[in-house]
């Protein structure tokens, strides 16, 4: 079934937002990849840490590993209940798990600009995967210029936007 609604794009390209928006607009299922790594978390070791402690605290191969479980299991669910779907930014950084999304919907990449990025990201507290922590800007720039190619390349439609609502920006998902 090809009918859920898959987001992807950069951190604080507003994946989760809009999608929480678009899901209620469109009266379907709301799920984040990061949220179901937190529950899964959770349930496989008693503690609850939020995604970004989950990183911080065992690094980038644990958090991908779990966040792979997760998408396998996903695209179980998926094959009998329409969602939209926020990924994290790194998700598709995987060959598998683009292979996995690609089979569960319409690929939406969120394409926003670095300008517009760096003070969300600096707002909400350096990432654990950034590069330089003492150099955001240089961080986000060479992340995406290895990740954007990706992005496009996977995406079946392309949103650009820079500081438009989330209301505003689903609305455009949902009309098109
Ligand atoms: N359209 C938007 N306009 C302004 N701020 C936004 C918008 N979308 C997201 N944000 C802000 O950016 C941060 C990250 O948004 P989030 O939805 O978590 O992005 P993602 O899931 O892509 O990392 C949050 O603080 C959120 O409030
Ligand atoms: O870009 C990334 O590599 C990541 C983005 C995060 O998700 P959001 O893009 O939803 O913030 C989260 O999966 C993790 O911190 C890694
Ligand atoms: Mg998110």
């Amino acid at each position: 079934m090809h009918t859920s609604l898959i987001l992807i794009g950069m951190k604080s390209s507003g994946k989760t937002s809009i999608g929480q928006v678009l899901a209620q607009r469109m009266g379907v299922a709301f799920i984040d990849v990061d949220q179901r790594l937190e529950a899964h978390y959770l349930q496989a070791t008693g503690t609850q840490h939020t995604f970004r402690q989950i990183l911080a605290q065992h690094g980038a191969d644990y958090f991908r590993a779990l966040e792979q479980t997760v998408l396998r299991a996903l695209a179980t669910e998926l094959q009998t209940k329409r969602a939209v779907l926020a990924t994290g930014g790194g998700t598709v950084l995987n060959a598998e798990n683009r292979a996995i999304l690609a089979t569960m919907g319409q690929v939406i990449y969120l394409d926003v600009a670095e300008a517009v990025l760096l003070p969300r990201i600096i707002a909400g507290g350096i990432p654990a995967f950034f590069p330089y922590p003492d150099d955001p800007e240089r961080s986000l720039h060479e992340l995406l210029a290895t990740r954007r190619p990706i992005y496009l390349a996977m995406a079946d439609r392309v949103i650009a936007y820079s500081n438009e609502a989330p209301e505003i920006v689903a609305e455009w998902i949902a009309k098109a």
